[in-house]
């Protein structure tokens, strides 16, 4: 589309995108749409999920596999009509001001497909495939594991019998489905066809920026198990005095804490088995990581450091007040997006954390040592905080994270050193230098 201009002659992107899911059932479409839709929602890109199977399960009980089968015309019907339904809500929701919508359904004939791209044409939305193709039985079977025990198809069935029907419901979609092979029409649509969860990729006809922004991010998503730990550096001496930002050595209980931390991993990971370390470039990461095995590799980033407080770095939040009390007023109102003078806010932090999160979703078990700000916005994209609230969340020193993802969210678990350490936490209003999130001292 024609980029549109917004009045001070700056081009603006005019960009809506229907991401259209195809594949056939339990092939992770779900996984990955879920995925996409938080990481652009994270970069405050506006992304929503319609989910076809979630339309038609609200105008009828549970079918059987045979209402999948073709040439059960009710159960084709229904389908049709659910998928209808499915789209004329995205559509709705773009002329709203949404920017990626993500149609998940298998989508797995050809027609299906070439009406979804007709209808989007017409209202000026690109449209983009996103094909997940697998004949991994292993990865197979373990979604079907998971889709009876958490689809609300089978809730409450017998896992056996669900097992059963669900498979019978792929074998009646293998019976029409046709993969995007890139004849006739197909050839030039805009598609991201992923093999056995990301063996092999073919892309076609990326046409922008922000396309590209999602094919790439998608062909990073692996489902290997992995976890990521995330601690916290040990206590400052700039903490001990209610500063902020700086560069401050640790303090002896941050010390303890630096020589704690093997142990606490050893016990979290359960083993032996060694771990990629991230810092940020800043004394105190890097002196809390230093007693770590030396088999754990580790990488300092410039990303990972502190949020920049640029004139108020080395104050305490009291002296901000007293020397900025407009800055003070306008960060408590509007936290997430209010940018320290000459410095940044927690919105600038999450677009250079993005690399970071993309390595992540490459990477398999990582540790990052890394300061409470830059914490809040990695915690915040694993476990879905929005953004009003993730800066006011309360991040202990001396606590050991563990988030572990699964198909359809993410597991935590916190091992909290016994190394006491003041609390840098500061609730709306307050310049307390040390505060009690818990309120019982
Ligand atoms: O956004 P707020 O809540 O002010 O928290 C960020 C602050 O956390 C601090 C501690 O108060 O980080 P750090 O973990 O690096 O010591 C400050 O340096 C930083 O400005």
């Amino acid at each position: 589309m024609a980029p549109r201009t917004n009045g001070r002659g700056v081009q603006v992107e005019d960009t809506k995108i229907c991401v259209v899911m195809v594949g056939l059932p339990a092939r992770g479409k779900s996984y990955i749409a879920q995925k996409a839709q938080r990481y652009l929602q994270w970069l405050s890109i506006d992304a929503k999920t319609f989910n076809v199977g979630n339309y038609r399960r609200t105008d009828a009980p549970q079918p059987s596999a045979d209402f999948f089968d073709i040439g059960n015309t009710e159960g084709e019907r229904r389908r049709r009509a659910a998928a209808e339904a499915a789209i004329a809500d995205m559509l709705a929701w773009f002329k709203q001001g949404g920017v990626i919508g993500i149609l998940d359904a298998t989508n797995s004939t050809k027609e299906r497909r070439k009406w979804v791209m007709d209808v989007c044409t017409r209202e000026g939305i690109e449209v983009l495939f996103v094909e997940s193709k697998c004949d991994n039985e292993e990865m197979i079977m373990a979604n079907i594991r998971d889709v009876k025990t958490t689809s609300p198809d089978y809730k409450g069935q017998d896992p056996e019998k669900a097992a059963l029907d669900f498979r019978n419901r792929i074998k009646n979609y293998e019976k029409v489905y046709k993969t995007i092979d890139g004849d006739g029409d197909e050839s030039d649509y805009t598609y991201l066809k992923i093999m056995d969860v990301g063996s092999q990729v073919i892309i076609n006809r990326i046409q922008d920026y922000l396309q590209s922004r999602v094919v790439y991010y998608l062909m990073n998503l692996h489902i290997r198990p992995r976890s990521v730990w995330l601690s916290r550096h040990g206590e400052s001496l700039y903490n001990l005095n209610g500063k902020i930002g700086g560069d401050a050595d640790l303090s002896p209980r941050g010390h303890q804490y630096a020589q704690k931390l093997p142990e606490l991993v050893r016990q979290s990971v359960g083993g032996d088995r060694p771990l990629t370390v991230w810092t940020s470039t800043l004394k105190r990461t890097i002196a809390t990581a230093r007693f770590l095995p030396e088999n754990y590799n580790q990488l300092q980033w410039k990303a990972l450091d502190e949020l920049d407080a640029g004139l108020c770095d080395g104050m305490t939040y009291q002296e901000i007040k007293d020397q900025y009390p407009e800055d003070f007023i306008a960060r408590d109102e509007d936290k997430y997006n209010y940018r320290y003078r000459g410095g940044e806010s927690y919105r600038d932090v999450v677009i250079r954390l993005e690399p970071i999160i993309m390595e992540l979703e490459r990477s398999e078990d990582i540790l990052i040592v890394t300061h409470q700000a830059i914490l809040r916005c990695i915690y915040a994209y694993f476990m879905k905080k929005d953004q009003a609230k993730s800066p006011w969340m309360n991040v202990p020193l001396h606590c050991l994270i563990k988030l572990t993802p699964r198909a359809y969210g993410t597991d935590e678990e916190r091992w909290q050193a016994d190394i006491p350490a003041v609390s840098t936490w500061r609730a709306k209003g307050s310049t307390a230098k040390h505060e009690d999130p818990t309120g019982t001292a």
